[in-house]
C-alpha cells in the first residue's frame, strides 16, 4: 500500500547562504495493508521529515513514494489533493483549523468533502467524539479554544472519520489520559483489522509495542550512515 524507493532529501536554507543540509539518503520502507509500521531513531533522524515528504508537504530530491497508484514525489498538485481526501489520512500532533468552525463540522468535514451525505456525516462525527470522550455541551463550539489533549481528540476523531486505505500518525497518544489513549490504541488496532496501511510515530513505547508490527529506524536513511 505504502511503498518507499531511494528517498532522498535535501533542505536549502535560502535564509542562510543557501546552505544545503542533506538529512535523507535511500530510504526504503514498504507498509502493507493492515499492517503498523513505527519510525523510530534520534530526536533529528528525520521522522517527521520522512511523513511530511510520504504526505507530499515535503517534496522528495530523489526516489519513489506510492501511496496506492500515487506517487507522490512526482504527483501534481491536485493529484495529491485527492489521494489526501480519499487514499491517505493524516493525524498530526496539533490541531489546525479554521476559526468558527463547530467542532462536529470539523470532524465531518473529511467525508462531507467525499460526498457523503450530511445526516450519515454528522452520525459519525458524533460517534467518534462520543467515543473519544468530548462532551456532547463542545460539539456546537469551535475546538480552538479546547485543552491540549481535546484538541488532540478532534484530531484525531477528524483522522479516522474516513476509512482511509493509509493512515500517518504522528505522536496520536501524546497528551491522553489512560482511558483516552487506550481508545485511541483501539481505534488504531480497529483501523488495521479492516486493513489500513499504518505508519506511525511514537514516542510512548508502550503504545507502539501493543499496535505496530515492527520498527523502522530512519536513523539508517542519514547520509553520513548511508555513505
Ligand atoms: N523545513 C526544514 N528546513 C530545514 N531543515 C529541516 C526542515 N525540516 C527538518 N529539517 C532538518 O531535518 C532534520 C530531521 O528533522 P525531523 O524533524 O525530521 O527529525 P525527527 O526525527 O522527526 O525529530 P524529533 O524526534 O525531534 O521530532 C533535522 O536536522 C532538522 O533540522
Amino acid at each position: 500500500m505504502i511503498e518507499l524507493t531511494g528517498v532522498s532529501k535535501s533542505f536549502v536554507l535560502h535564509n542562510q547562504g543557501s546552505a544545503v543540509i542533506p538529512v535523507m539518503a535511500g530510504a526504503e520502507l514498504r507498509v502493507a495493508a493492515g499492517d503498523c509500521v513505527a519510525l523510530t531513531g534520534a530526536s533529528g533522524a528525520g521522522k517527521s521529515t520522512l511523513m511530511r515528504m510520504i504526505y507530499g508537504n515535503y517534496r522528495a530530491n530523489a526516489g519513489r513514494i506510492m501511496v496506492g497508484g500515487t506517487d507522490v514525489a512526482k504527483a501534481a498538485p491536485r493529484e495529491i489533493i485527492a489521494l489526501r481526501r480519499e487514499v491517505l489520512g493524516y493525524v498530526s500532533q496539533f490541531l489546525r483549523v479554521v476559526p468558527r468552525v463547530a467542532t462536529l463540522e470539523v470532524v465531518a468535514e473529511p467525508l462531507l468533502a467525499l460526498g457523503v451525505p450530511e445526516d450519515q456525516a454528522r452520525a459519525r462525527a458524533a460517534e467518534l467524539l462520543a467515543r473519544l470522550n468530548i462532551p456532547e455541551r463542545l460539539w456546537s463550539l469551535s475546538p480552538t479554544t479546547f485543552s491540549g489533549g481535546e484538541q488532540q481528540r478532534v484530531n484525531i476523531a477528524r483522522g479516522f472519520a474516513h476509512d482511509y486505505p493509509a493512515l500517518l500518525l504522528d505522536e496520536p497518544t501524546a497528551s491522553l489520559d489512560p482511558t483516552n489513549r487506550a481508545v485511541v490504541l483501539g481505534l488504531i488496532e480497529a483501523a488495521k483489522a479492516r486493513g489500513a496501511a499504518i505508519i506511525g510515530i511514537f514516542h510512548d513505547a508502550e503504545a507502539r509495542a501493543q499496535v505496530c508490527d515492527r520498527e523502522e529506524d530512519v536513523s539508517a536513511f542519514t547520509p553520513q550512515a548511508a555513505a
